[in-house]
């Protein structure tokens, strides 16, 4: 089937999750390849059988190059060993998961990949070139590009949320997510990717080093009851891969960065990845 007929398919299967980001009504009708809102707001799919909910252009500091690395290392397992433990949070029935600022689209599909099956995802992110390299995964999920503080979705129809290093909207998070529902937020900790920073920026200076603590305390205020785990493994880098590492994340443009590291860069086999995982149920 073509992407646009899957894409076409979701949206009449799952027409209940979305709702209109201009009037905020529950869209009332599938017509083709359109979502159309009682108001006549009416959003089309892509050929790839995507979705574009923003009204504004936006900006991201995130571009294709950066997305590109992220999706090659993202594939070479980087980030499988906080999936797993993502993956043991959910239920083994069928869940409705979202996942905000999914960027390229690598961490849902393998997510799903260990999954039943049964389950309805979207993925979501401002990044247009995000969402369209995330369609080329062959899996179940839907992807759209909309804005995480205006979030394109009815209330309380999410029984998973999850969020990876991204921004987060927790009023809209609240409105989204099922009673019974749970929250999954992962923040790097102080030693990720610390072999890269040390090599950028030296080991004295303000970017060596990496502090969550004000986005988990703005956490916890939001939510006192929830857990936090933390996870901290060894990445071996495949070889040929040193150079997506430094692309693939915003370190590579940060202010002071050391000038003429591909050297040293070329020589680093392994990287720490160190996050806590947050956990809030509803
Ligand atoms: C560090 S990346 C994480 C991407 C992906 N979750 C991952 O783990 O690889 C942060 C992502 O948040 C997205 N983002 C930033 N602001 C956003 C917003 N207002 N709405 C939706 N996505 C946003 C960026 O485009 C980017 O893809
Ligand atoms: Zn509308």
């Amino acid at each position: 089937m073509k992407k646009i007929e899957l894409g076409a398919a979701f949206i009449k299967q799952n027409q209940h999750l979305f709702r209109c980001p201009v009037c905020d009504q529950p869209f009332s009708e599938v017509v083709h390849y359109q979502l159309i809102c009682p108001n006549r707001h009416s959003f089309d799919l892509s050929k790839k059988g995507t979705l574009y909910f923003l009204n504004r252009s936006a900006n991201n500091e995130y571009d294709k190059q950066m997305l590109v690395s992220r999706q090659r290392l993202l594939s070479a397992g980087l980030f499988d060993g906080i999936i797993k433990k993502v993956g043991a949070q959910l239920k083994p029935e069928p869940e409705t998961i979202l996942d905000v600022g999914c960027g390229e689209g690598t961490p849902l599909a393998r997510l799903l990949q260990a999954r039943p099956g049964n389950d309805t995802a979207i993925g979501f992110d401002i990044s247009k070139d995000g969402i369209n390299l995330a369609t080329q995964y062959n899996h179940q999920a839907f992807f759209c590009v909309a804005d995480l503080a205006h979030l394109p979705f009815n209330d309380h129809v999410f029984s998973t949320v999850i969020d990876l290093f991204s921004p987060s909207s927790y009023s809209e998070f609240n409105r989204v997510i099922k009673r019974g529902g749970q929250l999954i937020k992962t923040i790097p900790n102080s030693g990720y990717l610390q072999e890269l920073r040390q090599l950028l920026y030296g080991e004295h200076q303000a970017n060596s080093f990496y502090s969550n603590q004000k986005v988990l305390a703005l956490f916890r205020n939001h939510y006192p009851n929830s857990k936090v785990e933390s996870l901290r493994y060894q990445f071996q880098i495949p070889t040929g891969y040193q150079h997506d590492l430094l692309m693939m994340t915003p370190l590579h443009w940060g202010r002071g960065r050391r000038q003429n590291v591909s050297t040293q860069l070329d020589e680093l086999t392994e990287i720490t990845v160190d996050v806590s995982i947050l956990i809030t149920h509803f």
